[in-house]
């Protein structure tokens, strides 16, 4: 598969001042969204929440909100390891990822604020983002009124680790269009692929 380009000199658009939070536009070129959009679109999705998923790795229970050894369902594809250990030799990761999320959201839908499972996975979660683009917004937990937001592009990624990870919540808005600098975006289909590592129990 081909490397992505790695614009790190790019300005960091609206970046919410967030410590442990990085944003990283272009982390995957062109084709290589379009080709793992079509990868993800062959396989099966699951219906168990109201947006579709794909689980790899290990599968999450959400009502549970904890991961055993019974809950592995196989090793990560190829497309998820290439990716992984990308991550892994920028040290964006100290470790290799072992389970992927990926979330389907159709205009209107999106996420609940949330901070992922503190006990169920390691320090750093990152996400990829394809297709549309959308608003993610970050609330510390300790003041929920207070929100900063962040405009995630497809071939993104965001980084999450420290206080990003753990003081703060992250949400999507189910909404039809998000309001950038004045300028209004509206929603397509949007898929991300979250990479964690899994603590087991
Ligand atoms: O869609 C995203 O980028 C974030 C997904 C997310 O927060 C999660 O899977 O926990
Ligand atoms: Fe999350």
């Amino acid at each position: 598969m081909q490397l992505g380009f790695f614009h790190t000199e790019e300005p960091k658009v609206n970046l919410p001042a967030i410590n442990g939070l990085e944003y990283m536009p272009k982390f995957i070129s062109k084709p290589e969204h379009e080709s793992l959009l079509k990868k993800i679109d062959s396989e099966p999705w699951l219906l168990d929440l109201k947006r579709r998923v794909q689980h790899y790795g290990y599968k999450y229970d959400y009502q549970k909100r904890s991961i055993d050894p019974s809950m592995k369902v196989g090793e990560l594809p190829e497309w998820a390891l290439d990716i992984g250990s990308r991550m892994y030799n920028y040290g964006i990761l100290s470790f290799m990822p072992d389970q992927v999320i990926v979330n389907e959201y159709e205009p209107c839908q999106g996420i609940a604020q949330h901070i992922d499972c503190e006990p169920c996975f390691e320090n750093t979660i990152v996400s990829l983002s394809l297709g549309s683009s959308c608003l993610m917004d970050f609330y510390p937990k300790n003041d929920l009124k207070q929100k900063e937001s962040l405009h995630l592009e497809p071939q993104s990624l965001l980084v999450l680790r420290g206080e990003a990870r753990y003081n703060w919540l992250h949400g999507i808005a189910g909404r039809k269009s998000d309001l950038i600098n004045g300028i209004k975006h509206s929603r397509k289909r949007r898929v991300s692929l979250t990479f964690r590592k899994v603590i087991l129990i």
